[in-house]
C-alpha cells in the first residue's frame, strides 16, 4: 500500500510585535517543502509586486465570481479592495506534499479550524513578557505611540485565544522558536501520514 504524503497547513498567530513575520521569513529560508500562503486582492500592484508572488492580482468580478463558487477559504474588503485566501492555491500545494503557512489572525484561524481541520497545524506565538512586547514594537520603529498603545492592549484579547491552537510557543530565542516550530511542522506532517495509512488498513 503506498500513502502519500500531503502537506499540512501551518497556521501562525501572535500578537503584533511577537514576531510571526520574523519567525516565518527564517522558517521558509530553512525549509525545501513549505511555502506561503499567497492572497488574492483586488487592489491594483505596486511597483515591484509580483502576480502570483505577493498577491494574485484579479478584477473584483473574478473575485467575487470565486467567492460565489466557494473558492475563497476567507476573504475581507479593507478600504476599496478586496483580500481573500484562495482554496486552490492551498490545495494544490498541500496534494502535491508542500506544507503551506499562513500568519493570520485567530478570527480567521478560528474559521479554519472548522473547515479544514484536518489539514491544519496551529501555533500560537506568544512573547516573553508584555514589556518585552512593547520593547520590540518600539524598536521595530514602525508605528508611533498611540498605535503601539492599540497593538498592546489588542494583544491582551488575542492571547486570550491562544489555549485553541494546537501548540503555544515563547518566542525568546528566534532560532530557537523557528527549530521549534520546524519540529512541529514534521511531527504534523507525520501525524496526518499515519492517520491517512490507519484509515486505509481499515
Ligand atoms: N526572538 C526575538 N528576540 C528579539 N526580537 C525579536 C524576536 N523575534 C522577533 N523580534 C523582533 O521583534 C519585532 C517584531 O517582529 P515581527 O515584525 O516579526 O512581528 P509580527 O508578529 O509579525 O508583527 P505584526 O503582526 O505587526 O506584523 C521585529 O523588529 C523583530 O526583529
Amino acid at each position: 500500500m503506498t500513502v502519500k504524503n500531503e502537506g499540512i497547513l501551518l497556521i501562525l498567530s501572535s500578537p503584533s510585535g511577537a514576531g510571526k513575520t520574523t519567525i516565518s521569513e527564517k522558517l521558509l529560508e530553512q525549509s525545501t517543502d513549505l511555502v506561503m500562503s499567497v492572497s488574492m486582492t483586488t487592489r491594483k500592484p505596486r511597483p515591484g509586486e509580483v502576480n502570483g508572488k505577493d498577491y494574485f492580482f484579479v478584477t473584483e468580478e473574478k473575485f467575487h465570481e470565486l467567492c460565489k463558487a466557494g473558492q475563497m477559504l476567507e476573504y475581507a474588503k479593507v478600504f476599496e479592495n478586496f483580500y481573500g485566501i484562495p482554496k486552490d492555491f492551498i490545495e494544490q500545494n498541500l496534494s502535491s506534499g508542500i506544507s503551506v503557512l499562513l500568519n493570520i489572525d485567530w478570527q480567521g484561524a478560528f474559521h479554519l479550524f472548522e473547515i479544514l481541520r484536518e489539514k491544519v497545524v496551529s501555533v500560537f506565538i506568544l512573547p516573553p513578557s508584555m514589556e518585552e512586547l512593547r520593547l520590540r514594537l518600539q524598536r521595530r520603529n514602525s508605528d508611533d505611540e498611540i498605535e503601539i498603545e492599540r497593538r498592546l492592549a489588542e494583544a491582551q484579547k488575542e492571547i486570550s485565544k491562544s489555549n485553541k491552537y494546537d501548540y503555544v510557543i515563547i518566542n525568546d530565542n528566534l532560532d530557537k522558536s523557528v527549530e521549534e516550530i520546524k519540529s512541529i511542522l514534521s511531527k504534523g506532517m507525520l501525524k496526518k501520514l499515519e492517520e491517512k495509512s490507519s484509515l486505509k488498513d481499515l
